[in-house]
């Protein structure tokens, strides 16, 4: 076997499941390049392409995929793959696009990168990477294609280079990103704007030519200068400013700066997951301490939900717990912090933690649809029918973070409470699962437990009702109940079933059994196919068994749901040989 081929075992083996799609990479064969997913240069039978989309390949991504020096393509997208981008990748010199898209890949981009001087594409869409964008990306002269949206990318986008260029589309999904090509300007820790041209040394090797750069950089110098100048004007101003203040004026202050610590006193703690939160206690408490009735989002069975705006314009979602809860506090803390670690695309993102003597808020990303509740059943102004592929999205994204929580999390976690209302949704319609551990979390709470069985009845799994014992299981019904809902446009307790004595499960077997499966689909959605609704319901149906033991995993729901909504990977291939 060729040096390459040895290599791609060796990536092999880091898939800690392919379930069997790649059986016939084989040591025996003389070469690789008649394997599943492999293309050779013709010449010298090196390694150029690996395509490997949507082949729910787990494990994480072997660093042995540096000595794969002649590869072109790297097609990975819509895995199961984990752990961090290697860097050893920027030693494959030839690569001309890599898709990860859709993984749950961790940590930043490495810097590397920066030496893949043919990369024309590059989509690390869809994952879990956290960090700054290196500058590195900006000298990649070939990118035309970039996309880093919906990760946890943080700080100034690089304005260099290639990176300048692109804009909105190429990093939403990332809340704390700023830079002009987002239009969200970045705060110095002065208040001036931080994103300066950054210096092309040492970032990478193979910088583009000077002529437009060194023009940008003379503008830097400039613009560097004149805020300096600007900046000690100001400082003179203030210098001058403070000792005109009037006494009075200087009273007021004072009078401000009281309010503000007594606000700091009431809330005796402020914690901020992770440097989740980049702004100062004080802001936070100020922010907190404004919230009213007219910036309430919502309640439901834990207290009130508020949406807060910072003066960045960055919107939070806060939730209020109205209880003084018996048990240490250490330990709440503790438990928080575990729940604040898990971070995924497909899950609520808690930043931060605010307790006050009887209250406890806690600090949310905003999702700016709200809840697939409110999308699916209220009117609106300006609401749009969910069509069948946005269904299935918002499906699929569900499943995938609900098998997260099931199957990756450390300990496992089962939600208690799914339903549509803690489906949030972002501006592109992709779902977040909101409230997982918190049932958990506030177990005890009588007042809590009698909410969640009022208002989430019809998501309940017979046993649960009986034992009041949750389990994965449960959990599986519950999100059954939720796909029901999905298609049919109708709460679990919608009247239609309750009349006739049913629940959404019964009335789904119903017309199954009467061959009437057309008429379970919501009548706002036109475009459904039958084949897909068949898929649906048999999973839906599967998920709501009587017998949870005969109830499928949250992985194996989700691997069902992927299958169906993704084309199948060979014909992918051919109808989008390159995206
Ligand atoms: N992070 C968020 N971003 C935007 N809106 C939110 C967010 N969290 C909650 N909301 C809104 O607030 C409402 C109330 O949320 P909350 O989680 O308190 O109640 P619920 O999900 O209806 O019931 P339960 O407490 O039983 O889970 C939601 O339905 C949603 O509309």
């Amino acid at each position: 076997l060729t040096e390459d081929g040895i290599t791609l075992l060796e990536i092999k083996r880091s898939f800690n499941h392919t379930k069997g799609f790649l059986n016939n990479w084989r040591a025996s064969d003389e070469t690789p390049c008649g394997w599943k997913g492999i293309t050779c240069n013709h010449n010298d039978s090196r390694v150029s392409i690996i395509n490997l989309p949507y082949m729910q390949l787990g494990g994480i991504i072997s660093p042995s995929i540096g000595k794969l020096s002649n590869l072109q393509r790297l097609a990975l997208h819509q895995n199961s793959l984990h752990g961090f981008i290697p860097p050893e990748i920027a030693n494959c010199k030839e690569l001309r696009s890599m898709y990860l898209r859709g993984n749950y890949l961790q940590g930043g981009i490495p810097p590397e990168f920066g030496k893949l001087s043919y990369l024309t594409i590059l989509d690390l869409s869809s994952n879990s990477l956290k960090g700054t964008i290196p500058p590195s990306i900006g000298y990649l002269r070939q990118l035309h294609f970039l996309n880093l949206s919906t990760n946890f990318f943080s700080g100034a986008i690089p304005d260099v280079g290639v990176l300048s260029t692109f804009r909105k589309n190429s990093f939403i999904g990332n809340l704390d990103l700023c830079g002009p090509q987002i239009m969200k300007p970045c705060q110095g820790s002065l208040g001036f704007p931080a994103v300066l041209p950054h210096g092309p040394h040492a970032e990478s090797e193979e910088a583009p030519a000077p002529t437009k750069r060194s023009f940008r950089y003379l503008k830097g110098i400039l613009i560097g200068a004149m805020s300096a100048v600007g900046l000690a004007i100001v400082i003179l101003f203030c210098f001058f400013g403070i000792r005109l203040v009037s006494k009075k004026e200087r009273a007021a202050k004072r009078y401000n700066e009281v309010k503000k610590q007594a606000a700091m006193d009431e809330c005796t703690k402020v914690v901020t997951f992770h440097g989740d939160l980049p702004y100062t206690s004080s802001d936070i408490v100020e922010k907190l301490e404004s919230l009213d009735v007219g910036d309430v989002l919502g309640s439901g069975g834990f207290g009130t939900v508020y949406k807060m705006v910072m003066n960045d314009r960055t919107t939070f979602a806060v939730k209020r717990i109205d209880k003084c809860l018996e048990g240490s506090d250490q330990t709440f803390e503790r438990e928080l912090e575990i729940l604040a670690s898990i971070k995924h695309v497909n899950l609520v993102n808690l930043r931060g933690y605010c307790k006050y003597p009887c209250a406890k808020l806690l600090i949310y990303d905003y999702l700016a649809l709200g809840s697939l509740d409110h999308f699916l059943h209220e009117t609106f102004q300006g609401k749009q029918p969910l069509n069948w592929n946005n269904r299935l999205g918002i499906a699929l994204g569900s499943a995938r973070g609900l098998a997260y929580l099931h199957h990756d999390c450390c300990p496992r976690i089962v939600h208690r409470n799914i339903k549509s209302s803690n489906i949030l949704l972002d501006q592109n319609l992709e779902p977040h699962v909101s409230d997982f551990g918190l049932a958990q979390l506030l177990a005890d709470e009588d007042a809590h437990v009698t909410t969640v069985v009022a208002g989430t009845f019809g998501y309940l799994a017979p046993e649960y009702l009986e034992t009041g014992r949750a389990t994965e299981k449960s959990d599986i019904y519950s999100f059954g109940v939720l796909l029901l809902e999905l298609i049919a446009g109708k709460r679990p307790n919608d009247s239609a079933f309750v009349k006739r004595g049913l629940n959404i499960v019964g009335w789904m077997n119903t017309l199954v059994g009467e061959n009437q499966i057309e008429d379970i689909v919501d009548s706002e959605c036109t475009d459904a196919d039958i084949a897909t609704l068949e898929a649906i319901l048999v999973i839906a149906a599967r998920c709501t068994d009587a017998n949870p033991d005969d109830r499928p995993s949250m992985n194996q729901v989700f691997q069902m749901l992927e299958e169906l909504t993704s084309p199948c990977p060979s014909e992918y291939y051919e109808s989008h040989s390159d995206e």
